[in-house]
């Protein structure tokens, strides 16, 4: 076969490759249906087990090695676990609209961009794209009802904690609705033909620079220019026109603005992930039949032991917590507000009991939100 024919051939393929896929995703919306009717939990880690043994059986004899079947079935379990959850969360709290307008940082191709197209094109029909110049702008812009959701970041596996975000909330009347993990994979990017020897300025969002700082060390006479997100970074390096200027963002975004990749990697730690929260103006519901996320703050007073108290409360209950951070209280120097992240339903009953406690306890107890798990840890096989 000629190279045109073979790679029409290919074309077909994956073309029925796409089709089977929407089949599939429609068949797991189907028993997403079928298990809340029968009051069972979306995910079945069981199932999934024996899916993935039966698969890797029937791919040895197609010559598909185990790894491969395994590594492809667990982005489509996850897709149809994410998407199942979004459908029983549409339901009950009637959140799929025909059109959401969401603000978040930076324009196209800045990867709050990204995460909020990730995580609405589950949930809506089209975006209302709403691009801000800062955290403050974006939260302003749902408080206001100029938007219906925010997307923030909240941590990265890199830099940590995302400290503006933590006081913004403090003081916000919105309530965290979602969350979504997005991979963050830093590259250097500059105008066709830029010589990276040549460079003498590099352009970012702060947290992008310090994402990438052990990195930026190691280039001399260079100097960094922050921008307000990673997109304004690429449109000013396309406006300049000046190939000793470059920028530090994200391959496909920087390609929206007719630039090319220098470097890939350039994250201080390998696998770099950031965490976003999605916030409206009105909290939701999270359906028993999917894993919940609460987060809510407190102020435990500085009296010895009081901290150690409050993580009791959870302990009695019964209640993983998976995040504790501190911030300081504006205008209380050395006085701290806790933020607590705990893997449980607002509705269940340990949740509600460990609350109340927790109010009696503490000088001030506030949920930010209940929203669904983005979390889908892929079954491993067990032998
Ligand atoms: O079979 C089910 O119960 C499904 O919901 C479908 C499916 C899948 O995609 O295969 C998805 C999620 C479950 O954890 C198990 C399997």
């Amino acid at each position: 076969m000629e190279l045109d024919q073979i790679r029409t051939a290919i074309s077909d393929t994956d073309q029925q490759l796409l089709g089977l896929l929407a089949k599939r995703r429609a068949l797991a919306l189907a028993v997403a249906e079928a298990k809340l009717s029968q009051n069972k939990p979306i995910r079945d880690q069981k199932r999934e087990q024996e899916l993935l043994l039966s698969l890797i059986e029937q791919g040895k004899p197609l010559g598909l090695d185990a790894q491969y079947v395994t590594r492809i079935y667990h982005v489509i379990i996850e897709d149809s676990v994410l998407q199942q959850q979004a459908k029983v969360q549409d339901q009950l709290n009637g959140e799929h609209t025909p059109a959401v307008r969401v603000a978040f940082l930076g324009g196209q191709g800045s990867y709050s961009y990204w995460a909020t197209q990730k995580y609405f094109t589950r949930r809506a029909e089209r975006i209302i794209e709403l691009g801000c110049d800062s955290f403050n702008d974006i939260v302003k812009a749902v408080e206001t009802g100029h938007a219906d959701y925010a997307v923030l970041p909240i941590e990265n596996t890199s830099s940590g904690s995302i400290n503006e975000v933590y006081d913004l909330l403090q003081h916000t009347r919105l309530s965290i609705v979602g969350e979504l993990t997005h991979p963050i994979e830093h590259c250097l990017l500059g105008l066709p033909g830029t010589d990276l020897s040549k460079v003498r300025q590099v352009c970012s969002h702060p947290q992008v620079i310090a994402q990438c700082s052990q990195f930026l060390l190691g280039l001399t006479n260079v100097k960094i220019e922050y921008c307000e997100s990673s997109s304004a970074a690429f449109a000013k390096v396309k406006a300049l026109q000046d190939p000793t200027i470059i920028a530090i963002g994200g391959e496909e975004g920087g390609k929206l603005y007719g630039l090319e990749v220098l470097t890939r990697e350039l994250a201080n730690q390998k696998q770099n992930v950031s965490r976003f929260i999605v916030v409206a103006r009105k909290p939701v519901q999270v359906a028993k039949a999917i894993p919940a996320k609460t987060t809510f703050i407190m102020y435990t007073g500085q009296q010895p032991g009081a901290l150690v108290e409050a993580l009791l409360v959870l302990k009695q209950h019964g209640i993983s917590m998976s995040k504790l951070e501190s911030r300081p209280i504006p205008g209380n120097p050395w006085e701290e507000m806790f933020y607590v992240d705990v893997s449980a339903n607002l509705n269940d009953y340990a949740m509600t009991r460990a609350l109340e406690e927790l109010n009696n306890l503490t000088k001030f107890v506030k949920v930010l939100g209940c929203y669904p798990s983005d979390e889908v840890t892929p079954t491993e096989i067990q032998a």
